[in-house]
């Protein structure tokens, strides 16, 4: 589909049953193919982004199957991955390349990890820097700076690593490395962005001391680790915080998303809204596995401007387009700060964002860490042609601003979406119908 074109909605209402989190289906994929025996793991994201990673866990000698979203990986053990006859296509995911890359650093195998023209384009010094200062032998375009990546695996040495960038992915190539370290890794600084990574290696028999300031990693003394982690992945934050705005702006709404996971380095978008006034209710708070989740309500709400700034920025940054979308239908300006991270992203989020707002009648000035928003006092945007520049996250927050929008609005490349979020085009017909 090259566009699509939607109209304002009467009303919203229902379940959504948001699909299985991005960062923890990657995770669990990458993390048993090197464990000791098999897994099952349900809920599974069947976005594009986690088939990438099967796919290239599957070019890695690793038994995967999937049927829907439960897939099976049948670990081989930290020495067990095979030598690929071909380079390993990540796709549209920043995640599977440079948790991949990490992991491969320390392995007896060469690896080249490419994937589409936005991965390309996107930096990796930040990996390939600390993984060379461990002893990884790992290089790429502009120096190193750009994929295609060529790893070729070697001895890793254990360390300490200052981390500039609260990056989940900077860190977890790191810790991924360190498991074939040949001592401890300490990892300090800014470590304080998602922590999937740790949540798991631990639940899979790892040694990590973990405190506010820094996390240390022993690597695995025994063969039988990591022990297979089997495990049920919760609701995506991120996919939700789609409709949990599309309720807080619409004047005639009330969504909820069940089972979402409610990892406090994850709930800053719900700490963004709360704070903007937005009606949200949290019930049936419990764990699954290693993480905490719940089911979370919005209604329509009168929403008021706020600061987004600081230590909230990891805690939301993938939420940032949608987040943009409920200030400009805010009362008051919303700035956002601290969060140059985007122009790192699949676009440059905080010029595409500004771009696709103002098409929309958004007041949006964009600055070289974030963006100022207006708010027009009220779900008042009118709808336009808006791009995604195939960036799924903008595909989808343009799609809940037209629900709100008078007149017509046209998304381009609106597939982009299933890298992420499969099924979202069915969910917001859905949302629109439901009695
Ligand atoms: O580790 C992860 O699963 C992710 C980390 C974040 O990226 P950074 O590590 O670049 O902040 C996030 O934007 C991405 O969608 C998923
Ligand atoms: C930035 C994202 O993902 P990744 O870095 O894995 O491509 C995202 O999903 O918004």
């Amino acid at each position: 589909m090259s566009s699509v074109t939607l109209f304002a909605a009467a009303q919203l209402r229902g379940i959504v049953d948001v699909p299985g989190d991005k960062s923890i289906s990657h995770r669990a994929v990458i993390f048993n193919a090197v464990a000791s025996g098999s897994a099952r793991i349900t809920n599974f994201l069947t976005g594009a982004d986690c088939l990438s990673t099967i796919a290239c866990i599957r070019a890695l000698g690793v038994d995967v199957t999937q049927d829907e979203d439960e897939v099976h990986v049948y670990g081989v053990g930290l020495q067990g991955l095979r030598e690929p006859s071909d380079v390993l296509d990540c796709g549209n995911s920043g995640t599977t390349l440079r948790l991949l890359a990490g992991l491969l650093a320390g392995m007896p195998i060469f690896t080249v990890l490419t994937g589409d023209a936005s991965l390309r384009s996107r930096p990796q010094r930040r990996i390939v820097e600390p993984l060379r200062s461990l002893g990884a032998q790992i290089d790429g375009r502009q120096a190193g700076d750009r994929a295609p990546l060529a790893v070729r695996g070697t001895a890793i040495r254990g360390g300490s690593y200052h981390l500039p960038v609260a990056s989940a992915q900077v860190k977890s190539a790191l810790l991924l490395a360190g498991l074939g370290g040949s001592g401890p890794l300490t990892l300090t600084g800014r470590i304080d962005s998602r922590d999937h990574t740790e949540r798991m290696l631990t639940a899979m028999g790892l040694e990590l001391e973990i405190t506010p300031e820094q996390i240390t990693l022993h690597p695995p003394t025994h063969p039988v680790l990591p022990y297979p982690l089997s495990l049920r992945v919760p609701g995506d934050p991120s996919s939700a915080a789609f409709w949990w705005v599309a309720a807080a702006i619409h004047p005639n709404a009330e969504l909820t998303t069940p089972g979402v996971c409610l990892n406090p380095t994850r709930t800053g978008a719900l700490d963004v809204l709360r704070a903007m006034g937005a009606q949200i209710e949290i019930t049936n708070q419990r764990s699954e596995g290693s993480e905490p989740v719940g089911d979370v309500t919005v209604r329509s709400s009168v929403l008021r401007g706020t600061e987004i700034a600081g230590d909230l920025i990891p805690r939301l940054i993938d939420e940032i387009p949608i987040l943009a979308v409920a200030a400009a239908c805010a009362e008051g300006e919303t700035v956002v700060r601290d969060a140059q991270e985007l122009r790192a992203k699949e676009t440059d989020r905080i010029a595409t964002v500004a771009e696709g707002l103002r098409a929309l009648g958004g007041h949006v000035e964009p600055t070289s860490d974030g963006m100022k928003i207006v708010g027009l006092g009220g779900p008042a945007l009118r709808g336009a042609q808006v791009q995604s520049h195939h960036d799924h996250r903008l595909a989808m927050a343009w799609a809940v601003a037209a629900l709100i929008a008078t007149g017509e609005t046209t998304i381009a490349d609106p597939d982009s979406a299933a890298v992420s979020y499969p099924g979202f085009w069915e969910t917001l017909t859905m949302v629109q119908h439901a009695p």
